[in-house]
């Protein structure tokens, strides 16, 4: 399972939960603009926009899982297994452009500085299930895309490419994106207050406990009920404004919906744990991570590095805890 959010403050910021059972071998990725891009249908591409994320570097080529450009546009692709269908390449059709799923993060990233420009371009796209290799299947993914002022969900299926606007700006699994929104009206009564007691008149009940006002809000880590509890979290979500506090509350929103080895067995002795938590200052273009061993945020800055140049820069992610001893 993995979950995606976005979160406003002052700046914008946007970042998921890798949920699996197993890590491909992911690093930080930094994409400058001179890195020579090739496309599977589409031919190379050799000045695009700069892109920082998490990716699995194969021969050199960042497959990646979420990323930001440095336009502030981002995008993170998450499992829909069962429900991804793409198409078959379409090399007739001169006005499509097919794009196998592998390489939709960058086509879209490299390119587009907004969400209303991402629309117009999956207006021509051909989403297409080539996999990058044998060793790598097509991955059954949607998407989330965002930039400051909207998202969108993209979701191919067997009816075609569908885009949703996405109001409340996160993503989970399973199921399509419209029947989770329908189910979110299942806690339409939820709130941060406490409840005022419309049970029935004449009965007097004493609001026993604090934070009764989101009672019914779904604990278990299906991915149905990591949806409300990530949007009811994120939709109520207060913080300062700063870097730190901003960053702060997006780990604590996403750690709303965190797996705990040992909490969702997917095969006999095999659970699924979040590998990795991101949130990436889309403005700034810095990315910031945790992971299961390692609670400490670490960060890349896109800025650092000379966006100019043509090779990958890749930082492999920081592991084990960093306890800090106070005597
Ligand atoms: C497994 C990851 C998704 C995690 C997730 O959503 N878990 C939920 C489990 S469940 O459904 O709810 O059961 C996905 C997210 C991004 C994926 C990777 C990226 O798409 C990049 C490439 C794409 C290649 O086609 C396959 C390898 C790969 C390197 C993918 C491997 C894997 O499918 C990743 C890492």
């Amino acid at each position: 399972m993995c979950t995606a959010a976005t979160y406003k403050t002052k700046d914008f910021y946007m970042g998921r939960t890798l949920d699996y059972e197993f890590a491909y071998g992911e690093e930080v990725t930094v994409m400058p603009r001179n890195y020579p891009l090739h496309f599977r249908y589409m031919g190379d591409m050799s000045e695009h926009f700069a892109i920082i994320g998490m990716a699995h570097v194969a021969d050199n080529y960042p497959l990646y899982y979420d990323a930001v450009n440095e336009k502030g546009l981002g995008m993170a692709g998450l499992n829909f297994v069962g429900n991804a269908v793409y198409a078959e390449p379409d090399t007739e059709a001169d006005e499509k452009e097919n794009v196998s799923q592998y390489e939709f993060i960058p086509w879209v990233l490299s390119q587009c500085s907004s969400v209303k420009e991402v629309r117009s371009l999956l207006m021509r796209i051909n989403l297409v299930g080539t996999p990058y290799s044998e060793m790598f299947p097509a991955a059954q993914l949607h998407w989330i895309i965002a930039d400051e002022n909207e998202a969108i969900t993209v979701e191919s299926v067997k009816e075609g490419l569908k885009v949703y606007d996405n109001h409340v700006g996160v993503l989970t699994n399973n199921p399509p994106f419209d029947i989770q929104m329908l189910m979110l009206a299942d806690y339409a009564g939820l709130s941060p207050k406490q409840p005022v007691n419309t049970f029935a008149s004449g009965v007097n009940l004493n609001m026993y406990s604090r934070g009764m006002g989101a009672m019914g809000l779904p604990g278990d880590l299906s991915s149905r009920s990591r949806f409300a509890r990530v949007a009811y979290t994120k939709m109520n979500s207060r913080s300062g404004d700063s870097e730190n506090e901003s960053v702060s509350q997006f780990f604590h929103i996403l750690g709303s919906v965190e797996q705990q080895r040992g909490c969702c067995e997917v095969a006999d002795g095999k659970y699924e744990i979040t590998i990795y938590t991101s949130c990436w200052n889309a403005a700034k273009g810095i990315y910031y991570y945790t992971t299961y061993e390692n609670s400490q945020i670490s960060a890349v800055d896109m800025n650092r590095e000379d966006l100019e140049s043509s090779g990958l820069k890749r930082y492999p992610l920081v592991n084990g805890q960093h306890i800090n001893y106070q005597n």
